[in-house]
């Protein structure tokens, strides 16, 4: 086995001390500076510094007053961990559930504070230790909870992976103090044990604080992915997310999938608009989508193609299935029953139908198609379904 190298433990606390303090200001300017996450952030910031604190703290006992180096040392740990567990839920946006560590680390701080800090200190760090690593756990399976819902399940694993071999390294703390009562556990002693452990948790600190930051980076990037890809007001995916998905539509046609498209728009918008006002219109093309979005299957695109035109990428179907869709998007935006200032104002819309083929050169040409149809529908009095001839 590789010997570790040989470091008295008060170097290795202090190294470790230093990276709380250095993540603690990475996560603050993370808050404060770039705004990324900033109630998470500034809760890792906090968590850091406690952690910093608790570690510094318990390497002055026997040279600061004990209420500070022996309970303050303890509860400033348990906050830290209680701390970590408020902060992954808010980095995915979820209300964390702040009553069960509260009322762990405050039931742990009393149960401290009632025993005498004299002699044998094995039951402090059982409680100590027993209360971090459920704080720990339960970070660590909201974190996977968290990471699953988008991405696989041995990558999320992987993600979290972190967090469960902290919560492992303070179960083995606890199982020391549990298996030798007599030996009052101290994490500034020299043994082999306690320096396996510092080593351990000095690059345990470094990794959990980059999966922290990697976890923030991933939701900053599904952040500005939807942000490119889909229209603010009516969240239908936006032009250019449209024409990507027909282009590779487009492409599988030449390998014998077929595909139609829909083309949307408003019936007398600019009336509705110059009557109620723009905020009306606004609402309107909301409802619209709202009205279309259950007419259309999962594998469905919905798109904005600009103002009140919209379009419905319909992959392997064919005309008469892309016209029955059209029909039912034109009976349920004519139920929907938009109102604007209590007042009821009918919504219809007019739909053009083009079926892909072999003989378009590209989707651009299937849409001129669809909007060829979605003229004519107009030109018929609108509140129509027009299909385009090949
Ligand atoms: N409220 C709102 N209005 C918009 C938006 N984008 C475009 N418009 C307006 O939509 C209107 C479109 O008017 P027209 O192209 O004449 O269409 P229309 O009144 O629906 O007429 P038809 O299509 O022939 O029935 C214009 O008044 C635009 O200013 C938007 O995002 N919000």
């Amino acid at each position: 086995m590789m010997p570790l190298p040989a470091t008295d433990p008060e170097t290795l606390l202090a190294a470790i001390v230093l990276v709380f303090f250095f993540a603690a200001v990475v996560w603050w300017l993370f808050a404060t500076g770039m705004r990324v996450t900033p109630r998470a952030s500034l809760c890792l910031a906090t968590a850091n510094l406690l952690l910093a604190g608790a570690l510094g703290t318990h390497a002055l006992r026997g040279l600061a007053p004990d209420l500070l180096s022996y309970w303050g040392s303890d509860v400033l740990g348990l906050l830290g961990f209680g701390l970590l567990c408020v902060a992954v839920p808010w980095i995915s946006d979820e209300t964390p559930r702040m009553a069960w560590p509260a009322l762990l680390v405050g039931a742990a701080a009393l149960a401290l504070l009632l025993m005498p800090y004299e002699g044998d200190l094995h039951r402090h760090s059982m409680v100590v230790y027993a209360s971090m690593s459920a704080l720990c756990l339960s970070s660590a399976c909201n974190a996977y909870r968290l990471l699953r819902q988008r991405v696989r399940r041995a990558l999320s694993a992987t993600l979290a992976a972190p967090l469960f071999i902290v919560t492992g390294l303070l179960l083995v703390r606890l199982l020391e103090a549990w298996l030798a009562p007599g030996v009052t556990p101290d994490i500034r002693a020299s043994s082999s044990f306690n320096i396996a452990w510092l080593w351990s948790t000095l690059a345990l600190n470094l990794v959990l604080n980059a999966t922290m930051a990697f976890f923030v980076l991933m939701r900053l990037i599904l952040r500005i992915q939807r942000l490119t890809r889909r229209d603010p007001l009516t969240d239908a995916l936006n032009r250019r997310a449209l024409a990507e998905a027909m282009d590779h539509e487009h492409a599988r046609l030449q390998r014998g999938a077929p595909y139609a498209l829909v083309m949307v728009d408003m019936d007398r918008f600019k009336q509705l608009n110059d009557s109620h006002g723009h905020a009306a219109g606004d609402a309107a093309l909301q409802a619209l989508v709202q009205a279309l979005k259950p007419c259309v299957r999962a594998v469905d695109r919905l798109g904005r193609l600009g103002g009140e035109e919209f379009c419905a990428l319909l992959p392997d179907t064919g005309l008469a299935g892309a016209l029955l869709v059209a029909e039912r998007m034109r009976v349920n935006l004519e139920a929907c029953g938009f109102s604007w200032d209590g007042k009821t104002c009918p919504l219809t819309a007019s739909f053009g139908v083009a079926e892909a083929s072999l003989a378009d050169a590209s989707a651009e040409q299937v849409l001129m198609r669809a909007d060829r149809a979605l003229y004519q529908a107009k030109a018929q009095g609108r509140n129509v379904v027009q299909a385009s001839g090949a």
